[in-house]
């Protein structure tokens, strides 16, 4: 599904005015009875009563048209306007000329006495409608709208949040000082970035996503560039088997892993990339890994190097790694490898003389990040998987500035160095060349563990050996990878769950995404 940013609600509305036209008054109609609907959910006693909280701008005119309605219906509802009703947006005021009529209790809220008072009328069965703030909030909240937003939090009522919690920023997610905590969101016609991204995405409670009557067509034409990864999408795109089919069907990796202390990360690589379908994979390790290799991954073809006293590829064996690399399909490199000098130049020569795609990830982006520049010169595709503290070596940026800014972040280096960028986190961000952005919803904290990282790298690599496009290797592999986790949080907790167990739930993974096909 697409993700908008508030610059691509506000061409939705233009262009729903002008090219389609359906007037904004009608757009804010259908925004409030689809809220409505939402509320009425929630209703199950005469006894509640249905508290709405509204502002001055639009997402407080969606408030009043729901008011209208669920009063309409014969429900208790109580309005509190926050802010000066001179103020109101023209299509807000419109609706409070239609509030005004009815006998429907209204409370001007301009100063912290009337927040308290607010406060005290919100009782445990009442339904609190948060229309404070939408997609316009422009700057920290401050003033009475800051208590009044803490005294919908320390409300026992059920919070219903319109279009985004009220004090969210719609286009990235960070809380402008504090924000409504709210049980449900009704993101009004697309869910907003700030709906997906953390912090913002931990204020929704459940999210609920109403179309208010706008065509796919308009929205296609928006050339949105941002979305979620769908499983419908993976189930589509991820290889099938075939019965008339041999090994080489499926594709041949190489992957360039290990070193003295840092076995385990090649053998969860390997790992992953076999259970997630590749035909044949070769293993290339320092010799000295080979007996270890084998006894835990007898279905690789290892390529054991000779290696240095550290236990790492020694540079005169640059030439054979290379040549060994050019009969695969797909070469990955990194998981466990170490930041070695013979390490820059098999990085060097992978990305400017092995005409195959790549992926790189861990100590492969380690090393890169020492001569970014050299993605200029790539000869082939190039899929980087880093974490915020890789990317950050790979930028220059600090990991807190791309911990707020991950989408822009990721979106960036992909088109300025035209290469696939999967930023790991929370919401794993898969960046395409052409500026788009996939966002990852798969995975729980369970995965935040030592190993993680390599299995993603062999499932993406398998995924490329067998002839998937790197964008789509991308996607359906952070899918595939959160999936597993997700299946095996079930299975072990969040707690107990290890890189290994991520390995047994992409069998499970991949049964459940085909199992629904049929
Ligand atoms: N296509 C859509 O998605 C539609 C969206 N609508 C609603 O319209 C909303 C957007 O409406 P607006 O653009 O009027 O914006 P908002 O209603 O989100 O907020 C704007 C108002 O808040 C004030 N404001 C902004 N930041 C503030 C701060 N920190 N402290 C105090 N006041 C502040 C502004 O001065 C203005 O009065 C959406 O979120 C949605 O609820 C619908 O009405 C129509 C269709
Ligand atoms: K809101």
């Amino acid at each position: 599904m697409k993700i908008a940013l508030e610059q691509d609600i506000r061409k939705i509305d233009h262009t729903a005015s002008k090219k389609y036209h359906v007037p904004s008054i009608v757009l804010m109609e259908n925004s409030g009875i689809a809220l409505a609907e939402e509320v009425q959910k929630q209703y199950h006693s005469p006894k509640q009563r249905i508290i709405i909280v509204v502002g001055m701008g639009n997402n407080g005119g969606d408030g009043m048209v729901c008011a209208r309605h669920l009063f309409n219906q014969g429900k208790t509802v109580i309005v509190f306007l926050v802010g000066n009703t001179k103020k109101l947006s023209p299509d807000a005021a419109l609706n409070y000329e239609m509030l005004k009529p009815l006998d429907i209790r209204m409370e001007a809220i301009n100063e912290i006495n009337g927040v308290k008072k607010m406060g005290k009328m919100i009782w445990p069965d009442d339904i609190v409608v948060d229309c404070l703030f939408g997609i316009g909030l422009k700057r920290d909240v401050d003033g009475v709208c800051e208590f009044v937003i803490n005294e919908i939090n320390q409300s026992q009522g059920y919070v219903i949040a319109c279009d985004i919690p009220s004090g969210i920023n719609a286009s990235d997610g960070s809380v402008m000082k504090t924000a409504v905590r709210a049980d449900k969101t009704v993101a009004i016609c697309l869910p907003k970035v700030g709906n997906i991204m953390f912090p913002g995405a931990d204020y929704n409670g459940e999210l609920v996503v109403k179309r208010i009557g706008l065509s796919d067509k308009l929205i296609g034409e928006m050339g949105i560039p941002y979305q979620t990864i769908s499983e419908s999408d993976v189930r589509r795109i991820i290889p099938k088997r075939q019965m008339n089919s041999h090994k080489g069907t499926y594709g041949k990796a190489s992957l360039i892993a290990g070193s003295f202390g840092m076995t385990g990360a090649a053998i969860l690589a390997a790992k992953a990339s076999l259970r997630s379908g590749i035909g044949l994979l070769k293993l290339v390790i320092p010799e000295s890994l080979h007996t270890i290799i084998t006894t835990n991954v007898p279905e690789v073809v290892t390529v054991p190097l000779m290696e240095t006293r550290r236990g790492v590829f020694g540079i005169n064996q640059v030439e054979k790694l290379i040549q060994n690399c050019k009969g695969s399909d797909v070469v990955a490199i990194g998981p466990g490898c170490g930041q070695n000098a013979e390490m820059i130049e098999v990085v060097r020569q992978l990305i400017t003389q092995v005409d195959k795609p790549l992926v790189i990830d861990a100590d492969g982006l380690n090393t890169l990040s020492k001569n970014v520049e050299l993605l200029a010169n790539r000869v082939n595709g190039i899929v980087i998987t880093p974490h915020p503290g890789e990317m950050s070596r790979l930028t220059g940026l600090t990991i807190e500035a791309i911990n707020q800014h991950p989408i822009d972040t990721a979106t960036e280096f992909a088109v300025k160095w035209q290469i696939v960028v999967v930023l790991k986190g929370a919401r794993t961000v898969v960046a395409l060349p052409d500026g788009s952005v996939y966002v990852n919803l798969t995975g729980n904290p369970g995965m935040a563990t030592a190993g993680s990282g390599d299995v993603l790298t062999g499932i993406i690599t398998s995924l490329i050996a067998q002839g998937m496009t790197l964008a789509n290797a991308a996607i359906a592999g952070v899918f595939l990878h959160g999936y597993s986790g997700d299946i095996m949080a079930v299975q072990r907790g969040e707690h107990g769950l290890i890189a290994g167990d991520l390995i047994e739930g992409i069998t499970q993974a991949f049964n459940a995404l085909l199992k629904q096909s049929i």
